[in-house]
């Protein structure tokens, strides 16, 4: 465990509220060197506890101790050591916590040195598994530009899906501006599982993982190959634990990092931010159509920073003046947020957690995810997935042959099925040129459906 090796003299004020480091320290000390004589033994562990029991969590408002926050105080000679399972708080929070119990010790009679000594809750490493691939689906959020509002979107999304009960994990792949770490409120250390595999960063139940969780500094300065390695390695390593979702916080624009993001992921759909700025909404469109190229479904749009709400009046008011671009878009609108206060602060997953936009859009993600990827196999549809191509003419010729003539028949495929109205053709015999209402339709990248009428 490390130590901060800073000290504070009585009556210099708490070093949490000093601090101007965002991250936490780890434990707090104040040393009292010219302290009165201490007082024996039990005498003084009493007084300890009872300074401790003045000190309340801050979020239930019960004592430090029964909230389980105090695993273990330890007092020998005028030291007091306290350990403190602080893991649950934001940083600043945990530090200000520190900070009051340090102050409430050195005020005992006969504490010559208090300590606060963080203790590192473990995560629990059973059942996790490598490979961001161990995820059921994976979304990313993306943008044409920087600075719309894509990182706040992906947090926030993660956390309003997370709030209706799916198991979340959410990755940070903007390599060259890993922000989630600061915009949730979380920091290192990043724990290993007994396979050396780096586990994401607890946020209240969200599992977070970033390149800034692994170093302060480095990911700035990488570049090309070594950041594309960075981030192959994270995508590869990272632990996760039988997530649900994990939301994918791309970087801006289609450089090398993302387009090899999506070559290494396979990514169920994708959101895209923009401001309904004409420039920023034309890049959006060709990001969405190399998104498409790639074989990425497009779930949809966030309009964001469009409107804010006034305060005083109560009215909408546009931040951009005439026809809206999006509307122009080849994509759903999934969600239009106003430039909100709100949309400011530290998401956290729960039903009180994400402003009522962030609910929204959660709820249209797992629409047009549904829409996509929820096959919906008509009775007596032939169903080919995973059938061996050798078997798949038989399949089909039965299938048709054993309907009535006039009833609709359905192939869904996990093949393009292109050469299926030539079979049909024959299959249906002389004399029948044509196949009623025949359509192909690909649903997803990997599912087709084929609907026609048996002549
Ligand atoms: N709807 C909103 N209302 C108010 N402020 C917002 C909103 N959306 C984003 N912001 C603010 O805009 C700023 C930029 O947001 P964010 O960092 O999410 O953008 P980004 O597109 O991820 O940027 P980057 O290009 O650096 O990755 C942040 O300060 C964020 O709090």
């Amino acid at each position: 465990m490390s130590q901060d090796p800073s000290t504070n003299e009585r009556g210099d004020g708490p070093a949490a509220e000093e601090s101007t480091d965002d991250r936490p320290t780890n434990d707090e000390t104040v040393d009292r060197p010219d302290a009165d004589e201490p007082n024996a033994g039990t005498d003084l562990s009493d007084a300890v506890e009872a300074a401790l029991r003045q000190v309340r969590d801050p979020e239930a408002d019960v004592t430090v101790f029964e909230a389980g926050l105090i695993e273990d105080v330890r007092v020998a000679d005028g030291d007091v050591t306290v350990e403190a399972d602080l893991g649950d708080f934001p940083p600043r929070e945990a530090e200000a916590v520190t900070a009051t119990m340090v102050r409430a010790l050195s005020d005992v009679e006969g504490v010559q040195r208090a300590h606060v000594e963080h203790v590192d809750p473990t995560p629990d490493v059973e059942g996790r598994e490598a490979g961001i691939t161990t995820a059921d689906r994976v979304v990313a959020v993306a943008s044409a530009k920087g600075g719309v509002g894509k990182t706040t979107v992906a947090a926030n999304l993660a956390c309003a899906l997370a709030a209706d009960g799916d198991d979340v994990g959410l990755f940070d792949a903007d390599i060259h501006g890993p922000n989630v770490p600061e915009l949730l409120s979380v920091s290192g250390p990043v724990h290993s599982d007994e396979d050396g595999n780096p586990i994401p960063v607890d946020a209240d139940g969200l599992d977070v993982m970033s390149v800034g969780l692994m170093s302060s500094s480095a990911p700035l300065a990488w570049r090309g190959a070594m950041a594309h390695d960075a981030l192959s390695e994270l995508f590869e390593e990272t632990a996760w634990d039988d997530p649900d979702t994990v939301v994918l916080d791309l970087p801006p624009g289609t450089g090398d990092i993302a387009l090899t993001t999506l070559q290494e992921v396979p990514v169920d759909g994708v959101v895209f931010v923009t401001t309904p700025f004409h420039a920023a909404v034309s890049d959006t469109h060709r990001s969405i159509q190399l998104f498409r190229e790639n074989d990425v479904p497009v779930l949809g749009v966030v309009s964001n920073m469009g409107e804010f709400v006034c305060e005083g009046c109560g009215e909408v008011h546009d931040l951009f003046d005439g026809e809206d671009p999006i509307d122009a878009l080849d994509a759903p609108l999934l969600a239009d947020i106003p430039f909100d206060g709100e949309m400011q602060g530290t998401p956290r997953p729960a039903a009180d957690g994400v402003p009522s936009h962030a609910r929204e859009l959660g709820d249209a993600v797992r629409e047009r995810l549904a829409d996509i990827w929820d096959v919906d196999v008509p009775d007596r549809a032939v169903d080919l997935r995973g059938v061996a191509p050798a078997d798949r003419h038989e399949r089909v010729r039965a299938g048709f042959e054993a309907l009535d003539s006039g009833t609709e028949f359905h192939v869904v495929s996990d093949r393009n099925p292109a050469a299926v109205r030539e079979y049909l053709l024959d299959v249906a015999g002389e004399g029948v040129e044509s196949l009623e209402r025949f359509e192909v339709r690909q649903q997803n990248p990997e599912t087709w459906i084929v609907r026609t009428v048996r002549p």
